[in-house]
């Protein structure tokens, strides 16, 4: 996918279940390069709302383009396998080895063992994982953090140039998520990766994101940076949010 700056916009996008509306009629755009962080209380649509750039939901109303093409008009798969996809729960395989787990996309895509063991190689070099010490273990040896990272890992494996983030670093204690954000940081900034990150943190969404958009009952709040959303706050909601930023 190229890098028009504006990568992925939401045009009129609403979402209903069961006749009730989740989401309200998104407009925003998220730029190309950019770290996106989605933040909001429990129920608010921030899974919903990540969910529809990837197809995993479907919107009632509206589009989404990226790279100003609908996101209907890719083929799925070819969409979901150029489009990153990290949850809380890691997702790794359990009867897989980390080299198997790290590397099953580009079985998928056609890569070779030799050419794929190279790049796995490089893959948990580059997520902070010693190939000969982790290859051949398998998911259950490892602990939160490091499955975390073999889900980085995979989400990178065929050069996505956008990767979705789904409380990633909800599950682990305060310094391994710290880890995980810097190591997050290095990877958005060396490889120009646009990240849409949920989160319902707000130190978290501070230290990440180059913009943050609060979400309430399925509304956009504001969307902005947040040093403009300190300083400015549109509502006493989005103040009430910051009470908690420290
Ligand atoms: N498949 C579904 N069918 C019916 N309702 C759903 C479905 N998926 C989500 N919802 C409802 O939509 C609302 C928004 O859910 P969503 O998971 O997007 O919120 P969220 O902000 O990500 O919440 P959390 O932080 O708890 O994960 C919730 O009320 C949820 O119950």
């Amino acid at each position: 996918m190229g890098s028009e700056n504006k990568l992925i916009g939401f045009y009129n996008i609403s979402k209903k279940y069961n006749n009730q509306v989740i989401v309200h009629n998104l407009n925003f755009n998220i730029k190309s390069g950019e770290f996106f962080v989605l933040i909001g209380p429990s129920g608010s649509g921030k899974t919903t709302i990540l969910n529809m750039i990837n197809r995993l939901v479907e919107p009632t109303n509206g589009r989404i383009c990226i790279d100003l093409k609908d996101n209907k008009d890719y083929d799925l798969k070819k969409l979901r396998y150029s489009i990153g996809y990290v949850l809380q729960s890691y997702e790794l395989f359990p009867n897989m080895n980390i080299a198997q787990n790290t590397g099953i996309k580009l079985r998928y895509s056609g890569m070779g063992l030799k050419s794929r063991k190279i790049k796995v190689k490089h893959l948990l070099d580059e997520v902070g994982l010693y190939y000969e010490k982790y290859a051949n273990k398998m998911p259950s040896q490892l602990s939160g953090g490091e499955q975390q990272r073999v889900a980085i890992a995979r989400a990178l494996s065929t050069g996505n140039s956008i990767v979705l983030m789904d409380e990633p670093f909800s599950a682990l204690d305060p310094i391994s998520r710290n880890k995980m954000q810097e190591l997050i940081l290095k990877l958005h900034k060396k490889y120009k990766i646009t990240i849409v990150f949920v989160t319902h943190d707000m130190n978290e969404a501070v230290k990440l994101g180059d913009r943050i958009a609060i979400v309430y009952n399925g509304n956009l709040q504001q969307v902005n940076t947040a040093e403009v959303i300190i300083n400015n706050p549109k509502n006493k909601f989005v103040s009430s949010f910051f009470e908690n930023y420290y």
